[in-house]
């Protein structure tokens, strides 16, 4: 086959950043690919002014292009995980290979999405729905294949790296930030999907699959997004030597596996404390290889793009031989690994507790974590101001099971001087 054709689905931010760049780059990704790879069906309710689709032909029903005998690649764009299942699944039923963005519906549906491709002999591609235009899916599913991965953790989500970066360096309201952001296209159609961390678990759950082997568990990632993030904890954690991000983190214990999407202190000298604004970055420690770092733009038009095109190029060159490589990057899933309970999550702690300005408060926690088996690392103690009844105590543990920490914090909020809930965020300290 000469010429490979494309059918793009949804004409929004990556759909129309995947036209541009095609269309720019047509001769470089030929001469890549080894044939022509021609986009020559858009599904787009309405036309966008990005774009210069005089060209193509357009169909106003996405269905037209999924079914439509002369398109070979369809990309859906569109988002979600209702018509975009239907979309999807029905590209597969047409013996068409597919290439998508959505992490949503991969993290949702892909199980059963993967079985039909699998079933019909064709490919869902989906490189850019994780961490943007970074190549994370290629790199642990083939640059990495020799390894047990021992750990991931990355900084996943665009949008709330930008509003996290922005408070903490500019002291800019959240909801300020959190409007910028959707207007330069980074975040989800629903916002809460960015902010309360469901978009990183949904990258989470497919980055874990493609490490460790498992089936794709989106249900059972321990969840929390950024928005009861202070400005204070922020400024705290600084003074301690710490920035705060929004990890997403997999991790292989000799229990099960961890899989969390949580804020999270990170020694300020790590790379992943400094990778600010929409960057994403994602640690992957292999047993062979051991750490690396993978670094870029998380979202936005065209670095998207970059990854939705890098998709279509592997599907074009092996257009006429079956794929080689299994859809999450292992030929038979594991179900020997369980996915860890939080109670059975092993962490550090950064505890801000409000404390009644009286003698010997600090003496008592003290006392009252280290009956709970916990060593601190790290404590201040700042002055009361003027009229302040209650005094912020800040400190750092030694990792510790979730449990324990959930049974030292009840014991401290119990405590007559300690009239609020003790703030905790979790600590990981790094490789690298
Ligand atoms: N924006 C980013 O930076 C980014 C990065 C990585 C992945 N993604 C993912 O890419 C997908 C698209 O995101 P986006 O930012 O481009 O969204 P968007 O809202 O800009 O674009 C979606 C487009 O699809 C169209 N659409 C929706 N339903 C349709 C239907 N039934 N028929 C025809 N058109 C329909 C909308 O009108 C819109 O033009 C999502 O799954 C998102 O999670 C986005
Ligand atoms: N809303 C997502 C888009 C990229 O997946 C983000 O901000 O990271
Ligand atoms: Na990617």
């Amino acid at each position: 086959m000469k010429q490979v054709n494309v059918g793009i689905c949804g004409l929004g931010t990556v759909g129309a950043g995947t036209f541009n760049v095609i269309q720019r780059n047509l001769d470089e990704i030929a001469r890549r690919a080894g044939r022509s790879v021609k986009i020559t069906h858009i599904g787009a309710r309405r036309d966008n002014p990005a774009c210069d689709t005089s060209q193509v032909k357009v169909s106003r029903d996405i269905f037209d292009v999924v079914k439509d005998p002369d398109v070979h690649i369809i990309v859906e764009t569109i988002g979600g995980t209702t018509v975009a299942k239907d979309l999807v699944l029905t590209a597969i039923e047409n013996g068409k290979d597919v290439v998508t963005a959505n992490k949503a519906l991969i993290a949702v549906h892909g199980n059963e999405i993967f079985a039909a491709a699998e079933a019909k002999g064709v490919v869902v591609a989906y490189e850019a729905s994780v961490a943007g235009g970074i190549p994370i899916i290629k790199a642990i599913r083939e640059g990495l294949v020799a390894n047990q991965i021992e750990s991931l953790a990355g900084i996943i989500n665009g949008t709330g790296n930008f509003i996290l970066s922005e408070m903490s360096e500019k002291g800019r309201a959240f909801e300020d930030v959190l409007k910028e952001a959707q207007e330069l296209g980074y975040a989800e159609a629903d916002p809460t999907f960015d902010v309360e961390g469901i978009d990183a678990a949904h990258k989470l759950a497919i980055l874990a699959a493609n490490a460790f082997g498992v089936s794709l568990q989106f249900d059972k990632v321990y969840t929390e997004g950024i928005t009861k993030i202070t400005r204070e904890d922020v400024q705290f954690a600084e003074e301690l030597g710490y920035n705060i991000k929004h990890l997403g983190i997999a991790r292989r214990t000799d229990e099960g596996l961890e899989m969390r999407v949580h804020p999270t202190l990170i020694p300020n000298k790590r790379l992943l404390a400094n990778v600010d604004g929409v960057l994403n970055a994602v640690l992957v420690i292999g047993d062979a290889v051991g750490p690396t770092m993978y670094h870029g733009a998380g979202a936005g038009a065209e670095a998207t793009a970059s990854a939705v095109i890098a998709d279509i190029v592997d599907i074009a060159r092996d257009i006429d031989s079956p794929g080689l490589v299994p859809h999450l990057g292992f030929s038979t899933v594991t179900k020997d690994l369980p996915v860890l309970a939080p109670d059975d999550f092993t962490t550090s702690y950064y505890l801000h507790i409000s404390v009644k300005d009286e003698v010997g408060q600090m003496a008592r926690i003290a006392d009252t974590l280290s009956k709970h088996g916990i060593n601190m690392e790290a404590i201040i103690q700042k002055e009361a101001p003027d009229d302040a009844e209650l005094v912020p105590l800040v400190l750092l543990t030694q990792p510790v099971k979730e449990r324990q920490m959930n049974s030292a914090i009840a014991a401290i909020e119990a405590l007559a001087s300690v009239p609020e809930k003790v703030v905790r965020i979790r600590v990981e300290r790094l490789d690298s």
